[in-house]
């Protein structure tokens, strides 16, 4: 089993803030990653390390084999998949579907003058079919609901058929039908021994889909526990990550979460 992130003694620091901590941390080949925490917790912050888009002012950082500071990221980013809200914020509103896919071949948004040829075409065709917004292909980005907007970032993600996909809270902002239809088509990427290595930062276990295999607990810069989800979402962790008394219980291929009552 290969690495495919190998993180050791990573940190991020702004002026006097410490935004992550010493972080070490190693993802392998076939895994499929959930990296929860609370707001500020610094997750964003690893994802950007994840992807290339950041170094480490301390420490390093291999990805895909490659450690970051002596690779081309330009080279390296294509091999790596991203939807986050902030790409999202860059699609320009009048690019329509299938484009806002189809660009990802170049790692642009909006189309100008590169020229596709039909296996592009093809398939980002078969990737808006896997998502389920084939019928939206020629609609405008900025006429979506949230959830269709959501489903199209993932699609434009694995365009460049990429060897990491990483998800920055691809549910926020759902209603729950919305988030249901995400799982669900999550869950089938993560059950295709065919998908890239996966990595999903959220801020609630009940958006954990079912297949995913490793969760990473961050608070405070850190990563409080790492390992199976089985063994990290515990009722003790999450309320040591949280700092308020949880209980979590488990059903379906799913999880859920709240806090104890009191009396
Ligand atoms: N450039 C910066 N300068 C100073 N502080 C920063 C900077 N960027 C991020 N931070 C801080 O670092 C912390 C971690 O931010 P990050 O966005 O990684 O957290 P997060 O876990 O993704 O949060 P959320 O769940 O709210 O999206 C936050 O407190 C944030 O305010």
């Amino acid at each position: 089993m290969s690495a495919v992130l190998d993180l050791k003694g990573v940190t991020v620091r702004r002026g006097t803030t410490t935004i992550l901590d010493a972080v070490d941390w190693q993802v392998n080949d076939g895994e499929r990653w959930v990296v929860l925490g609370p707001n500020g917790a610094g997750k964003t912050t690893l994802l950007q390390i994840a992807s290339g888009r950041m170094h480490p002012t301390s420490g390093s950082a291999e990805l895909l084999g490659e450690r970051l500071g002596k690779v081309d990221v330009f080279e390296l980013r294509p091999r790596i998949g991203l939807a986050s809200a902030s790409l999202a914020e860059r699609i320009p509103g009048d690019e329509t579907v299938r484009d806002v896919v189809l660009t990802a071949a170049y790692g642009v948004t909006g189309r100008w003058r590169e020229r596709y040829d039909d296996l592009d075409t093809g398939r980002a065709d078969d990737l808006l079919a896997a998502f389920g917004v084939s019928h939206l292909a020629e609609r405008t980005f900025g006429t979506l609901s949230e959830g269709e907007r959501k489903r199209t970032q993932i699609a434009r993600a694995l365009m460049t058929d990429p060897e990491l996909l990483l998800l920055d809270e691809p549910a926020a902002g759902l209603d729950l039908g919305g988030r249901e239809e995400l799982v669900g088509a999550l869950a089938e990427l993560a059950s295709d021994p065919r998908s890239p290595v996966l990595v999903l930062v959220t801020h609630h276990v009940e958006e954990i889909p079912p297949g995913f295999t490793h969760l990473a607990l961050v608070k405070d810069g850190t990563i409080h526990r790492a390992g199976p989800v089985a063994e990290v979402l515990t009722a003790e962790n999450l309320t040591e990550v949280f700092g308020m008394p949880l209980v979590v219980a488990h059903g379906g291929g799913r999880w859920m979460a709240r806090s104890v009552r009191r009396r």
